[in-house]
């Protein structure tokens, strides 16, 4: 029973989709690219790293044999001398659509089996009701991009005229959201979160995932900057996740950084919320001081995705995994008898792959903890194994969806 905690890695794909031409992603593969970049000496940068990937920690806990499994290949510069300390695997999504709460929920035992609304990527996106809604409704003098974007180019784009006219700035991207960009003082960051509740109203009946608020700071277009204060209105999901399970059963469920936004505040029992990975792994490792029996700690480590797979960064990526796998084991060293620590991702978001999108991949799973006998756990045909193993690991009743891999 003890404890559970559960890493997500926002967008660490290990490629091999069988599904990924559907998405226009066959052969899209986040750390395999990742890793051959940095061996070929491209993802070197002054001041952050250069050379051949280096995750000895979780080379150890089996990514790259669990790579290996998912691909038929061997990531450049992983280690595969040492036989892994615990159960490794790949997991297969079968929601139907590669974003954020899809693979949250499906990890938490809720696969996606219906088709999110989309905005077409032509200019203007949005319908002309909806903007027309929206503009009435949020008492606005208009509304800027109405396109799909790349959430950094944007506001460098569009920031100024912001400013000066007030109006927010919308856009969306291959993924069910409609985000607002806005400015956190000229603008107001309460009243962004105001506009964005208001349009997921207006959004509900488009059947959209998220609503995003995407404040920012800086007076030009060479110093605008998002910051933290990012706040994603999600929809719920359609059936009750193994965090309500637990609630229900008088557990704590600890989410730390997007957990709570992403699962529409439900089943989250307390909410740790941190700026950056670092930070991150800071309230993970609180949340586990204070996590008693029977407890899930649910962290989601949101860089990857967002400032380096999005970004097309690959070696700030590279860099951001080198990071986290240096302080991994602080985690471990915090683990008791019985605690099982599981490691993996929701999609994958390849930083070599054409555009600024997520891509349909294969994701780690893998698991450790101090009694954990290492063994492999091959491809697991729905993300809700993850969800299935905590289930069970915990001791509350099994869900209709995954099997345990313990
Ligand atoms: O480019 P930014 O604003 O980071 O947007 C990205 O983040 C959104 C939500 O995860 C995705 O839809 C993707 O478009
Ligand atoms: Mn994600
Ligand atoms: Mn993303």
């Amino acid at each position: 029973m003890p404890r559970a905690i559960l890493c997500v890695l926002d967008s660490f794909g290990i490629g091999g989709a069988e599904d990924a031409a559907r998405f226009g992603d066959a052969g899209a593969d986040t750390l395999g690219h990742i890793a051959r970049a940095c061996a070929a000496g491209e993802a070197d940068r002054e001041g952050l790293r250069s050379g051949p990937l280096r995750l000895p920690v979780l080379d150890r806990l089996g990514l790259g044999r669990a790579a290996e499994l998912s691909t038929g290949t061997r990531p450049e510069g992983l280690d595969f001398e040492e036989e892994p300390g615990g159960l490794w695997g790949y997991g297969i999504e079968t929601s139907r659509g590669k974003d954020t709460p899809s693979g949250h929920w499906e990890i938490a035992g809720v696969p996606v089996d219906f088709d999110w609304g989309y905005f077409p990527n032509e200019v203007p996106s949005f319908p002309e009701d909806l903007t027309r809604a929206i503009i009435e409704r949020g008492d606005l003098p208009g509304i800027l991009g109405n396109k799909h974007a790349s959430g950094t180019v944007i506001i460098q784009e569009l920031g100024e005229e912001h400013i000066k006219t007030g109006k927010p700035i919308c856009y969306t991207s291959a993924d069910s959201v409609f985000q607002i960009a806005a400015h956190e003082e000229h603008f107001g960051l309460e009243r962004l979160y105001k506009l964005c509740e208001i349009v997921r109203e207006l959004v509900d009946p488009l059947n959209i995932g998220r609503v995003i608020a995407r404040p920012f700071v800086g007076e030009t277009a060479e110093d605008f900057e998002r910051t933290a204060n990012r706040r994603d209105y999600s929809v719920l999901p359609p059936e009750p996740t193994v965090l309500d399970r637990l609630a229900a059963d008088g557990r704590r469920v600890f989410g730390i950084g997007k957990i709570s936004d992403i699962f529409a505040h439900q089943g989250v029992t307390d909410v740790l919320k941190g700026a950056g990975n670092d930070e991150l792994f800071d309230r993970t490792l609180e949340a586990i001081e204070k996590a008693e029996d029977g407890n899930l700690v649910f962290a989601n480590f949101i860089d990857f995705d967002s400032l380096y797979g999005h970004r097309r960064d690959v070696a700030g990526y590279a860099a951001a995994l080198e990071a986290f796998d240096a302080r991994l084991p602080e985690m471990m060293e915090r683990l008791r008898e019985g605690d099982l620590l599981i490691l993996t991702a929701d999609h994958g978001c390849d930083p070599t792959w054409p555009g600024t999108d997520h891509t349909r991949e294969h994701v780690p799973i893998l698991c450790w903890g101090p009694e954990v006998a290492p063994r492999p756990i091959g491809g697991r045909p729905t993300f809700a194994d993850i969800g299935e193993t905590i289930a069970i690991h915990l001791g509350i009743a099994p869900g209709p969806n995954g099997a345990s891999f313990r």
